[in-house]
């Protein structure tokens, strides 16, 4: 593709982020790129854009030989996926948002990409307007990464703030989230930890070379977060953040997850509020490097739309270094967290589970303990999403060995002082 190719764009779907980057555009005529035609897939509704512009077929886009680039912006995985293979069989550069739809096909969408030949570009479906996926790829391209914490999710962040500094209840807190656009159109995704573990997945791709399917990484959203969590968070001077986090593993393989967490003062994830994300990097000789910006709404999405609209005009593409140039990373699961759970009733808590149990707390109705607990076991079983139970990791919560604690336990039972 030549510096100065036009860019004839396709779009489908005309919501938060289909009109944010229709205005976007117009505000940037530097790219040299017009929407020619948009799909979207009610034709009754009101738009703030000419009648002529759009269409409920697919193929007025797909088949138009002058469109060259799709831009997908749907909230419909499935249609999603339908039409970004399309395009890249019908030779067109595909620009997506749908994090799900991409989670859900990494490998085919890979497969397609060898096949076609064709970029596929989707910078705005995980943390919107922070460039973390084009730095993953080409900044880090080495095996230094050693880990990754994030806050990828604006909407669960933005009812977080909301609830616990602002004392706003979750419903209406969520409806908020809702009418400013950060919300998915099912929001149990967001809030159950459904779209940060689809974003995850992408992460680990671009950061480790690791190709997984969601349902292979322990995860959870902020559904089970009690009010008395919250005032445990407030008693310690810590906030509770929903946090992925990947770290590679001194006996090989990356330990991952998506879980609620405790962040401490000086965690920079800590003053990640409201819509924003948060990505703390630590890598061999840099240390620590933290990225920030806004990860859900109109313009913030729009604005890495556009980004990737640009870098096609370059003919930029994904190589996925870190899986074809590199050996790539595999899952593993073979790790210890450091939890805190919150209860109302310790029949509903497996305590023999627990490798060891540093602290019991019981209060008027809701008691909490915090220990360690192998992954594992968390991925076998549900009963700490279930009869109101929560649970929150804890500050630096990844242990890769027990034993040297065990051994301790060991010999002090062997000097008799246990
Ligand atoms: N909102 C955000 O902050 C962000 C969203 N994303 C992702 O971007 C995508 C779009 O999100 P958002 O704009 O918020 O969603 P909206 O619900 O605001 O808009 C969805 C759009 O998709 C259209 N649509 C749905 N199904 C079809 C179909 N089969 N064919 C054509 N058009 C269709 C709808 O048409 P109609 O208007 O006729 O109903 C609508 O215009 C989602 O995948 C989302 O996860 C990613 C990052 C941030
Ligand atoms: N629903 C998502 C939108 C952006 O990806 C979020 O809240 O982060």
């Amino acid at each position: 593709m030549s510096k100065h190719r036009q860019l004839v764009i396709g779009m489908f779907g005309f919501g938060v982020v289909g009109e944010g980057l229709y205005k976007v555009l117009k505000q940037t005529p530097s790219l040299s790129a017009s929407i020619k035609k948009v799909c979207i897939k009610n034709p009754g509704k009101k738009r703030n854009a000419p009648d002529e512009l759009f269409t409920t077929d697919k193929n007025d886009l797909l088949e138009d030989k002058e469109i060259n680039v799709i831009v997908e912006v749907i909230d419909d995985s499935v249609a999603a996926f339908e039409i970004v293979k399309t395009a890249l069989k019908n030779k067109k550069e595909v620009v997506s948002s749908s994090k799900k739809m991409i989670a859900e096909h990494l490998q085919e969408l890979l497969d397609l990409q060898q096949k076609t030949g064709k970029s596929f570009l989707y910078e705005s479906s995980a943390c919107a307007s922070i460039p973390a996926i084009r730095n993953l790829e080409e900044y880090y391209d080495n095996d230094l990464l050693h880990s990754i914490r994030a806050i990828v999710n604006g909407s669960t962040n933005f009812i977080l703030t909301k609830m616990f500094d602002e004392n706003l209840g979750f419903k209406e807190a969520l409806l908020l989230a809702q009418q400013l656009g950060f919300a998915e159109s099912n929001p149990t995704l967001d809030v159950e930890g459904f779209d940060a573990l689809n974003k995850w997945a992408i992460f680990l791709c671009h950061a480790y070379g690791i190709i997984t399917t969601p349902d292979q990484i322990l995860f959870t959203g902020i559904q089970n977060i009690h009010k008395s969590d919250a005032a445990v968070a407030k008693a310690r001077g810590q906030q509770i953040r929903l946090v992925a986090q990947a770290k590679k593993l001194t006996g090989g393989g990356v330990g991952a997850f998506v879980l609620p967490q405790f962040v401490t003062a000086d965690n920079p994830l800590s003053f990640v509020k409201n819509e924003y994300n948060g990505v703390v990097i630590e890598s061999g000789f840099a240390d620590q490097q933290f990225f920030y910006g806004k990860g859900a709404g109109s313009f913030p999405t729009a604005s890495a739309v556009l980004s990737d609209l640009s870098a096609l005009r370059y003919g930029y593409k994904y190589e996925y270094k870190k899986l074809y140039h590199h050996e790539p990373n595999q899952l593993n699961d073979d790790i210890y967290l450091k939890v805190y759970v919150s209860f109302s009733d310790v029949k509903n808590v497996p305590t023999e589970d627990f490798e060891w149990i540093e602290q019991w707390h019981a209060q008027e109705d809701r008691k909490y303990l915090s220990g360690v607990i192998a992954l594992q076991k968390l991925k076998n079983s549900t009963w700490w999403k279930e009869n109101g139970t929560s649970l929150i990791l804890e500050p630096d919560p990844i242990l890769e060995s027990i034993e040297e604690r065990k051994l301790r336990k060991k010999s002090l039972e062997l000097a008799g002082l246990l």
